[in-house]
């Protein structure tokens, strides 16, 4: 094995262990310590790797714990399970993965080295194991203090449906900033979606891929498209994005011509909105601050409102999520979202426009929120007209005005990351 792929096979294990051990997100994690180091086609397949891992780590686990008679430390058990996801799914060579794990296990200093031969011993039996067995195992479980939550909200059926669409991972979304979204997929040999993204499903490496470098395009899940493109903003209107970073929705809304102001309380995400209009070569008005004390100077047109929530509809793409967080910290999560729209509306001019959305399976951080919202606003009205578009699936519909996109919806097409999109208006 090659220095390189050790290294990022070493950092992968890191990965796995900060998820599973400490509860950290693989994006907090990956900006840490020696994996700040590694190269980035190492960092890349690091995180790739864990990834995967965590994606199948029920899987994994099944297979590991007949062979196991008591669970070891974090940082020995990531390993393991690296492992065994690569011999086991990924199908890569097990006499060269069993030596890698070991030398892992060696090289990872007092934590895990006196582990070595018992990790010799159990990869060696799962070496042993008929691949075949694996597509036999279930489908990987969500963690309690969310399934049972997708469980009461939405059904049995529907959460193992969401749970296989988790296990699929998801292909790669582009947003082309021309808005012509046949003449994309002709370029990359992608699939033109109805609502006007592309779907590659051949996944590469995204800064080679042809007017990356000229920012005809920018990545965004096709759900995330969703709700810029009901805002439907029109060139020169006044639209605020209130949660805008690292940007997605911004550069739609820039890219439709409106004035736009992107609010983020973060400099360091907000910077990367600012690479990202820069990269695609559009304006907004870009402002750092907490947006429950911002204020325009003239009330807007419209406000976009992203706000921070529990993100639990990308776990396809964000497997670590669910192990990370443990559902920790979301009722201040709802009461911040029912803060942030009552302050939205205020930033409106009579008639304008609101588009509240989450990226959440959650009813309390979607249905539940906009519910509560009505009852004390009672003069709010539903923007059912934002909604009444050809491309918009009949089982989308969650009511007047109201979307909500679950990941095993599409997915004869490769799922689509879970939304709920709420379109609002305040009376003329
Ligand atoms: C769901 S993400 C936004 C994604 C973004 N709209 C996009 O499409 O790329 C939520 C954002 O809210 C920001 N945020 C959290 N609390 C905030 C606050 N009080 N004021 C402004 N932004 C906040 C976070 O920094 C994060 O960037």
């Amino acid at each position: 094995m090659s220095k390189d792929a050790h290294s990022a096979r070493m950092a992968a294990a890191d990965l796995v262990a900060a998820v599973t051990g400490e509860g950290q997100l693989l994006s907090d994690a990956l900006g840490q310590g020696a994996l700040t180091a590694l190269a980035p086609a190492d960092r890349a397949r690091a995180q790739r790797l864990a990834t995967e891992t965590l994606r199948q780590m029920p899987r994994a686990d099944a297979v590991l714990k007949p062979f196991l008679r008591r669970s070891p430390p974090a940082p020995v058990l990531a390993v393991l399970r690296i492992a065994t996801v690569e011999m086991l799914a990924l199908g890569a060579a097990p006499h060269g993965v069993v030596g890698a794990a070991v030398d892992t296990l060696r090289a990872g200093g007092i934590r895990t080295d006196s582990f070595a031969s018992l990790g010799n011993a159990v990869l060696r039996k799962v070496a042993a194991t008929d691949p075949a067995v694996w597509a036999t195992l279930p489908v990987p479980e969500l963690p309690s203090w969310l399934r049972g939550r997708l469980m009461s909200a939405w059904g049995k059926p529907a959460t193992r449906a969401m749970e296989a669409a988790h296990l699929a991972g998801a292909p790669l979304d582009l947003t082309p900033k021309d808005g012509d979204a046949e003449a994309l997929a002709t370029q990359l040999g992608g699939e033109a979606l109805p609502g006007g993204s592309v779907r590659l499903t051949v996944p590469g490496q995204v800064s080679e891929l042809g007017g990356y470098a000229s920012g005809d395009w920018w990545v965004q899940d096709a759900a995330a498209a969703m709700p810029a493109r009901l805002l439907a903003a029109q060139p020169g209107e006044r639209v605020a994005d209130l949660c805008a970073a690292p940007g997605g929705k911004t550069l739609q809304l820039a890219a439709a011509g409106a004035e736009v102001t992107a609010l983020d309380i973060s400099q360091g995400r907000m910077d990367r909105v600012a690479e990202n209009l820069g990269r695609c070569g559009l304006a907004a008005n870009l402002v750092v601050a907490d947006a429950l004390d911002w204020q325009p100077e003239a009330l807007l047109d419209a406000v976009l409102l992203d706000a921070p929530c529990s993100a639990t509809g990308t776990i396809r793409r964000h497997p670590d999520l669910p192990h990370a967080k443990g559902g920790y910290g979301l009722r201040e999560l709802f009461a911040l979202q029912a803060q942030m729209l009552d302050h939205a509306l205020t930033l409106l001019r009579p008639g304008g426009r609101l588009v509240f959305c989450t990226c959440s399976l959650l009813p309390e951080e979607g249905e539940q929120q906009i519910a509560h919202l009505r009852d004390r606003h009672p003069d709010l009205l539903a923007d059912v007209a934002a909604t009444d578009l050809p491309w918009i699936a009949p089982e989308w519909r969650a009511g007047d005005g109201m979307l909500r996109l679950r990941p095993d919806f599409w997915a004869d097409r490769g799922g689509i990351d879970g939304f709920f999109i709420a379109c609002l208006r305040l009376p003329g």
